[in-house]
């Protein structure tokens, strides 16, 4: 059988569509899958490091007002569409599916409105982005992560709730393993910072201040600055900080360096907080400002109800409450322990195995 994926932009579109393509070819081993995305976004890197084949297609977004930018984007746009219609004929795929992000949309438009092909859209969000709202009129399946996102969409009898897929890696590795696999060999405990797949400027901020003002840290950080950010962000830093910390634009290897940490401080992306909760992980949650519908906020608030994570809001953080509670959950064993059971028992294991079954069914 043969398959197309297409999202990208974000690690929050690219990673679900890679955790999808991993369960088919375990599954199905002989099934051909090709991925569509752009070369600019994060996916020209991502996917073809993850083993699978991509082509590329144009993509563009109009504003709401008349202006030459909307002349330009409309022919790209035109463009991208023939590009789309072009890879789908020649690869004839039994089934086309979408995970979001502006290159999904044509894609999944021609694939659906003008060719009839099998087609479903993953949403991640319980406030679905809008690509996958336009979609949702001429896809066959919709498959949501939230059940709350149902009220968003008008067709109920295509909504499937399957939950946020997510790489097996996340609940295989041993978090010795992934220790070991950084070289990590003191008792000093780990904190992971990643501010989502771009990084975060607010809390980039505020671990820096962290770092240049306490210098005495009695935990590492391993820190994905996000790759826009790390130049400015590492030349207030002298060597010692550079020896005693692992600052980096981007890991690649994130099953690894979610296992390796003790504590996760980070943004509150759908994606994110899917994998920490596979791997057990307490979190501090700094949900971004200014998210469609402040979606990460609600992400971020329902961790806390459950007792896996501490909220701090963008606007309310500083080094001194970033370290304050980073020690409050470090030095409370039973604190730390009651979060790891609550983070672990908020993941929904089967997310993966359910997206396949669907896509099977089709
Ligand atoms: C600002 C914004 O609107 N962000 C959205 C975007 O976030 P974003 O793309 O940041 O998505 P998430 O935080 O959900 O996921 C990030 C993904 O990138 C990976 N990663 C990240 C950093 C790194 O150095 N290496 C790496 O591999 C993570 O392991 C994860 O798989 O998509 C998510 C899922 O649709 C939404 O919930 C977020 O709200």
């Amino acid at each position: 059988m043969k398959f197309v994926i297409s999202g990208g932009g974000t690690g929050g579109h690219i990673y679900p569509a890679i955790a999808i393509a991993n369960k088919i070819k375990h599954q199905l081993p002989s099934a051909e899958i090709l991925f569509i995305g752009t070369k600019e976004g994060l996916e020209s890197d991502v996917v073809p490091n993850a083993g699978y084949e991509m082509k590329h297609i144009t993509v563009s977004y109009l504003r709401r007002s008349i202006s030459l930018h909307n002349v330009k984007s409309g022919f790209k746009l035109m463009k991208g569409f023939f590009q789309a219609w072009r890879i789908l004929k020649d690869f004839k795929p039994d089934v086309v599916i979408g995970t979001g992000g502006f290159v999904c949309g044509p894609v999944l438009y021609v694939a659906s409105a003008m060719m009839g092909l099998k087609t479903i859209i993953h949403e991640q969000n319980v406030f679905p982005g809008l690509t996958n709202r336009i979609l949702s009129r001429h896809v066959d399946v919709i498959l949501l992560s939230f059940q709350e996102a149902s009220r968003f969409f008008r067709y109920p009898q295509k909504l499937v709730y399957t939950g946020n897929p997510i790489r097996d890696a996340f609940f295989l590795i041993e978090d010795q393993e992934a220790k070991n696999h950084y070289n990590i060999d003191s008792n000093q405990p780990i904190v992971l910072v990643v501010g989502g797949s771009g990084g975060s400027s607010k809390l980039n901020h505020a671990i820096a201040q962290l770092l240049t003002t306490s210098k005495a840290l009695n935990y590492k950080l391993i820190w994905a600055t996000g790759k826009n950010h790390y130049h400015k962000v590492i030349e207030a830093f002298d060597d010692e900080i550079l020896r005693n910390h692992m600052i980096i634009p981007y890991i690649d290897d994130m099953p690894y360096a979610v296992k390796a940490a003790d504590i996760v401080v980070c943004s509150a992306g759908a994606i994110t907080i899917a994998e920490l909760t596979a791997a057990g992980k307490p979190s501090i949650l700094i949900p971004k400002a200014h998210t469609a519908e402040n979606h990460q906020e609600y992400n971020a608030k329902a961790m806390e109800e459950k007792g896996a994570a501490i909220m701090l809001k963008e606007n309310q953080l500083s080094a001194e409450i970033l370290d304050e509670n980073i020690k409050k959950i470090l030095g409370d064993s039973k604190l730390l322990e009651s979060m790891k059971m609550a983070s672990r028992k908020s993941a929904k294991d089967d997310a993966a195995e359910a997206i396949l079954k669907e896509i099977i069914r089709l």
